[in-house]
C-alpha cells in the first residue's frame, strides 16, 4: 500500500549541519518528493563514520555548508519519482555513497567501483538536476551530502545510489554496510586480494581497520599485525582476526621505528600493509613497511585538504606498489546482496562494531562518542522506543 505522503513534502527531524567545527542543528525540515530517477527513503538507522567528523571539522574540499551529513543509513522507500525501476516502496535498502549506474565509462570498465553517473552533482551537494530536496524551517535549501544525507528522518538519493536487501536483515546492522564495514572488508578481499599464507599490517583499528582484518582471516593470511596508539583496540583486534597488536608508542625498542620492528617480525616486509588512519605520515609508514619487490600498501584513510603523501620514488623503484581503496572497490548494487548474504550466514561480523546505541536527538553525544577512543560505531535510531 502507497504511503499517504506519496507526491507531497514531508515534516520531519534531521541533523543540520550549519557551519563547520559546530554542533549539528537538530530541527524539523521539509523533504520534497522525489523527482524522476530519485526515490525518498524513511531512514531507520544510521551510524556516524570517521568521515562524516571529517567533513564537519571543516578540512574536507568538498565540504558545503549548511549540509545534511551521513552515509551509513537503511531504511524503507517510501516512495519513488517517474522512471525508477529497482527499488519500490516497501523495499529495505542501504544508501550507497558510491553510485552503481552500470552504464558510464567506469562502471563497464570492469576496473573500478567508482561510477561517474552523479558523482559530479553529488560533490556539489545537490541531486543531478541541481537542485536540493531539503528545505529549512526558513524555506532556505540545504545541501545533500555524498548522495546520502542519511541523518535525516527521510532522504531523497538517485536511483542509482540505493540498493534493495533482504528484508529479513535488521536494519542496525545493515546500515554499517553502507560505508565502514564494506571499505575495510572489501579493501582486503577485492581491492589487495589477500591469499592465504600472506602478512598483512593494519595501521589504525576503526571501525575500516578492523573490517580489513576480518577480510584477511576470511582468506587464511598467515600474519594481521594491527597497529594503533589506543590501547583499547588491543582486544577489538584480537576479536577481528589480529594475530599481533602494536601500539607504536609503547611498544617500540629504543630508537626502533614502527617500519623497522615490522620488517623485523616479517622477514623483510609485508605482504599488504592498509592505511585506516587518514594521517599521511602513516600512509608512508605503511607503504615503506612492505616488502621489497611486491609488496603492496592500501591507502583508505582521508586525509585533510592541503595534505600530501611522499616517500623516496626508491620505494616504488623497489617494487613496492601505492594503491587506494573507495568503498573497498564494492560495487554497490552488484555486490551489497553477497555481503548481505556473508553476514547473514555468520562469515561477515557486522553487528559486533556497534559499541554504542542512541536515539537520534543524542547525534552530537555519537559524534563525542567517536572521539573518545572505545567506540567504534554508535548506531542512532530514529523510532521511538
Ligand atoms: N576510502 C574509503 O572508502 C573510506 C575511508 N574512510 C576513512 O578511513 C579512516 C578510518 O575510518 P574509521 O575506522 O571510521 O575511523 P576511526 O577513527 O574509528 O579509526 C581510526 C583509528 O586509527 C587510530 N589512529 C589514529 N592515529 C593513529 C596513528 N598515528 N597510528 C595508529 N593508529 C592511529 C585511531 O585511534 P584513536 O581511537 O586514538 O583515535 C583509531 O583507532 C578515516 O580516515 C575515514 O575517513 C572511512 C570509510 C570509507
Ligand atoms: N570529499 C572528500 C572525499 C573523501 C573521500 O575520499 N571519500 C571516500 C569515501 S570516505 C567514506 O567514509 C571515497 O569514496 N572517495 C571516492 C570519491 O569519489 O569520493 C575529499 O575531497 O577529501
Ligand atoms: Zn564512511
Ligand atoms: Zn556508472
Amino acid at each position: 500500500m502507497l504511503a499517504a505522503t506519496v507526491g507531497k513534502p514531508i515534516q520531519c527531524v534531521a541533523a543540520v549541519a550549519y557551519n563547520a567545527k559546530k554542533s549539528l542543528s537538530v530541527e524539523e525540515i521539509t523533504v520534497d518528493p522525489p523527482k524522476a530517477h530519485e526515490v525518498r527513503i524513511k531512514i531507520e538507522f544510521t551510524a556516524v563514520c570517521h568521515t562524516d567528523a571529517y567533513t564537519l571539522s571543516g578540512s574536507d574540499p568538498e565540504g558545503l555548508f549548511p549540509c545534511i551529513l551521513g552515509h551509513e543509513g537503511a531504511g524503507i522507500v517510501e516512495s519513488v519519482g517517474d522512471d525508477v525501476m529497482t527499488v519500490k516502496p516497501g523495499d529495505h535498502v542501504i544508501a550507497l555513497y558510491t553510485a552503481e549506474c552500470g552504464k558510464c565509462k567506469f562502471c563497464t570498465s570492469g576496473k573500478t567501483n567508482l561510477c561517474s553517473a552523479v558523482r559530479a552533482t553529488q560533490g556539489k551537494g545537490v541531486m543531478p538536476d541541481g537542485t536540493t530536496r531539503f528545505h529549512n524551517a526558513k524555506g532556505e535549501d540545504i545541501y545533500h551530502f555524498m548522495g546520502c544525507s542519511t541523518f535525516s528522518e527521510y532522504t531523497v538519493v538517485a536511483d542509482v545510489s540505493v540498493v534493495a536487501i533482504d528484508p529479513k536483515a535488521p536494519l542496525d546492522a545493515a546500515c554499517l554496510l553502507g560505508c565502514g564495514v564494506t571499505t575495510g572488508y572489501g579493501a582486503a578481499i577485492k581491492t589487495a586480494n589477500v591469499q592465504e599464507g600472506d602478512t598483512v599490517a593494519v595501521f589504525g583499528c576503526g571501525t575500516v581497520g578492523l573490517s580489513v582484518m576480518q577480510g584477511a582471516k576470511s582468506r587464511g593470511a598467515s600474519k594481521i599485525i594491527a597497529v594503533d596508539i589506543n590501547n583499547k583496540k588491543r582486544q577489538y583486534s584480537s576479536n577481528f582476526g589480529a594475530t599481533d597488536f602494536i601500539n607504536p608508542k609503547e611498544d617500540l625498542a629504543e630508537d626502533q621505528t614502527i617500519v623497522e620492528k615490522l620488517i623485523d617480525m616479517t622477514d623483510g616486509g609485508l605482504d599488504f600493509t592498509f592505511d585506516c588512519t587518514g594521517n599521511t605520515n602513516i600512509m608512508r609508514d605503511a607503504l615503506e613497511a612492505c616488502h621489497k619487490g611486491w609488496g603492496q600498501s592500501i591507502i583508505i584513510g582521508v586525509a585533510a585538504a592541503g595534505e600530501e603523501i611522499s616517500t623516496r620514488p626508491f620505494q616504488l623503484v623497489t617494487g613496492r606498489v601505492w594503491k587506494g581503496s573507495a568503498f573497498g572497490g564494492i560495487k554497490g548494487r552488484s555486490e551489497m546482496g553477497g555481503l548481505i548474504k556473508d553476514y547473514q550466514s555468520g562469515a561477515l561480523k557486522v553487528e559486533e562494531f556497534i559499541t554504542h546505541r542512541r536515539p537520534f536527538k543524542e547525534i552530537n553525544q555519537a559524534f563525542e562518542d567517536l572521539h573518545n577512543g572505545d567506540c567504534l560505531r554508535t548506531v542512532l535510531r530514529f523510532q521511538e522506543e
